[in-house]
């Protein structure tokens, strides 16, 4: 694996913050912190100031538990798991199956949502993106890439800055080495930077461009894939990558489709033109659909508010409602909503 042939970083150039620190406690003398670097379906990889090691875990547990980024303190002497530290951020993807969610990513800084300035370019997506990074605590950044072949760059770039107020739009050749270079600022020694997108964007060619790998030893695919039993390729395999001017990437091949729910400060992130409107509407429980006096239909009017922008705030609100898990007695027995519409 790559990262076996860097050079060792510092316990703080791994990511290692007081968040974490604060959470130790007189119990764990003797432990150490170690940051999850893989996820494989029945290893997972850990790294400290000394390098890449196996994490011994208990009889029966399960790999599914870990997220790449996440910090757990382990028993130097055995290596065993002890304790997994509370997440500053983690993305999630539920499931069917029986753990009912995904890990993909943990503790991560920065979200690349990657699209690229062609058919793949989809406000609705990407808007689920934005809510979910808003929702993580982690910040978005919007990446567009094949900016080398497409014809209306600005165009491009005015859509995506319209999806989220203040969001930071970046358009890059992922394949040049400049994209790295483009893409500094929120990368950094400690920083840990995750990206999602759907196929083909270029998130592996990203990957491999900021970790400054040259073509001839990159791997094609990007991402470390294995095969699995029937000798199918899988992307389960999660893992970390050092990026050449410090900080790392996280490749998320289990983010790639996602709905929302419960994740109403994400909305109100993500639709703050809309947010900001509301209180001035006649109802304060105005569903900006039929109410007069409302504020927003008034901005439709007006031409300041796409309709479709509504909409898409209207379908991901609904989702979000629906799928929100209400704490209904003091333990916080966990039911579902109904929702009104
Ligand atoms: N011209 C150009 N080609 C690009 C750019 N970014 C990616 N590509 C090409 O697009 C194809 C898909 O890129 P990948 O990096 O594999 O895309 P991905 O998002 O990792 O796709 P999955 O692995 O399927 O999720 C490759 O042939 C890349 O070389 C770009 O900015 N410009
Ligand atoms: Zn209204």
């Amino acid at each position: 694996m790559r990262i076996r042939r860097l050079t060792v970083p510092s316990l703080a150039a791994l990511g290692w913050a007081d968040f974490f620190a604060d959470q130790l406690t007189p119990e764990d003398e003797g432990l150490v912190p170690r940051r999850v670097a893989a996820v494989h379906r029945a290893r997972v990889d850990v790294i400290d100031a000394d390098g890449l090691k196996d994490l011994v875990l208990p009889h029966k547990s399960s790999t599914a538990d870990f997220a790449v980024g996440d910090w757990v303190l382990v028993d130097a002497a055995t290596d065993a798991f002890v304790r997994l530290l509370e997440r500053r951020t983690v993305f999630q993807r539920r499931t069917e199956g029986r753990h009912g969610q995904q890990l993909a990513a943990a503790n991560v800084d920065t979200l690349f949502i990657v699209t690229s300035c062609n058919a793949d370019f989809n406000p609705a997506r990407l808007e689920r993106y934005l809510v979910m990074a808003n929702q993580s605590g982690a910040d978005p950044v919007l990446v567009l890439t094949k900016a080398d072949i497409a014809d209306d760059r600005e165009t491009y770039i005015a859509q995506a800055e319209s999806l989220q107020r203040g969001v930071p739009v970046i358009i890059v050749n992922a394949r040049a080495p400049d994209a790295a270079a483009m893409l500094a600022p929120f990368c950094g020694v400690g920083k840990t930077v995750a990206l999602v997108g759907s196929s083909g964007v270029g998130k592996s060619t990203l990957v491999n461009t900021l970790a400054g790998l040259q073509p001839e030893t990159e791997q094609k695919t990007g991402g470390i894939r294995e095969h699995d039993a029937k000798g199918r390729h899988t992307t389960t395999a999660r893992s970390l990558h050092a990026i050449a001017g410090g900080g790392w990437v996280i490749d998320t091949p289990g983010i790639r489709t996602l709905y929302v729910s419960d994740v109403t400060d994400g909305l109100d992130t993500l639709f703050s033109e809309i947010t900001d409107l509301a209180p001035l509407c006649r109802f304060r429980d105005c569903t900006h659909v039929h109410e007069p006096g409302c504020a927003v239909q008034a901005a439709i009017s007006a031409g300041t508010l796409a309709p479709e922008r509504l909409e898409r705030w209207r379908i991901l609100s609904a989702e979000s409602r629906e799928r929100t898990p209400v704490a209904t007695g003091p333990r916080g027995n966990k039911t579902f909503r109904k929702s009104k519409r």
